[in-house]
């Protein structure tokens, strides 16, 4: 995804909340002067590959979610889905977070060598500014949603979790297999729902543009407007 197609799905997501574009390229500066160069090739694990998706839903503990990521090639974690991975004995390929839950997780994965995407972006530049020199650099990879710039990339996607599917499609994913992903979740509410309903909007975006169906948008497509698709 080149940012040229992301820009209008970004525009009207800093519509909706009200988030401003400049905070988010202050913060993606920021990034850049703590940063290294990524290259895509580092995810070759993902290239390929049947791809587990780790949202942090409630579901994720569930039995039959665990079995599915452990089935995966390999998996791409947001967040605090590391953390229940991990307890069930299950290691992820790659974190994806914008460090607002456990940044502790994320650095000692970066330390052991494991790739962690780590997004800056408008509210959250302290925790980029506190984090980032505390990761091993050669194994993080910053991301932004606002225009790329320098080490910084992006690869599209707005939440952790749909960041995290967007970032496995980057890097060459045959299948995606989203596991742990409750958008009905009744203990989620005010913005995050929103946020969650955005990740179902990107990632129907998504399912168009691979060609792929993902079962957790199933029931749900004809309430996902995405009016920027034009593939
Ligand atoms: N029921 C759910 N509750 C929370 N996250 C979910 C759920 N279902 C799917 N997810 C995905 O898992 C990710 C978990 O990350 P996290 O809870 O840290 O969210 P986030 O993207 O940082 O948003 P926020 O700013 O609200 O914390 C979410 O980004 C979302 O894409
Ligand atoms: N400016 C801004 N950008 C974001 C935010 C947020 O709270 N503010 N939250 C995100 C994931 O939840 C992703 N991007």
């Amino acid at each position: 995804m080149n940012f040229e197609t992301w820009e209008p799905a970004y525009e009207a997501i800093l519509a909706d909340f009200g988030f401003d574009r400049a905070a988010d390229e202050r913060a993606r500066d920021v990034a850049a002067t703590l940063a290294t160069p990524f290259p895509t090739g580092r995810l070759s694990v993902l290239a390929d590959a049947t791809v587990a998706i780790a949202g942090a839903g409630p579901s994720l503990s569930d039995a039959d979610a665990l079995d599915r990521a452990a089935d995966a090639d390999a998996v791409v974690a947001a967040s605090t889905a590391v953390d229940v991975l991990a307890e069930a004995g299950i290691a992820v390929d790659v974190m994806v977070t914008d460090l607002d839950k456990n940044p502790g997780t994320a650095m000692r994965l970066s330390e052991a060598g494991t790739p962690v995407a780590a997004h800056a972006h408008g509210d959250n530049v302290s925790a980029v500014r506190e984090w980032f020199p505390r990761f091993e650099a050669e194994h993080v990879l910053a991301t932004t949603q606002a225009a790329p710039c320098g080490p910084v990339v992006n690869v599209g996607g707005f939440t952790d979790g749909d960041r995290a599917a967007f970032l496995a499609d980057h890097a060459g994913a045959a299948a995606l297999r989203f596991v742990g992903w409750d958008f009905a979740d009744p203990t989620v509410s005010g913005t995050k729902a929103r946020k969650l309903e955005w990740a179902a909007r990107l990632l129907h975006w998504l399912e168009r543009r691979r060609g792929e169906r993902f079962e957790i948008l199933d029931g749900r497509r004809s309430e996902l407007s995405i009016p920027w698709a034009t593939d």
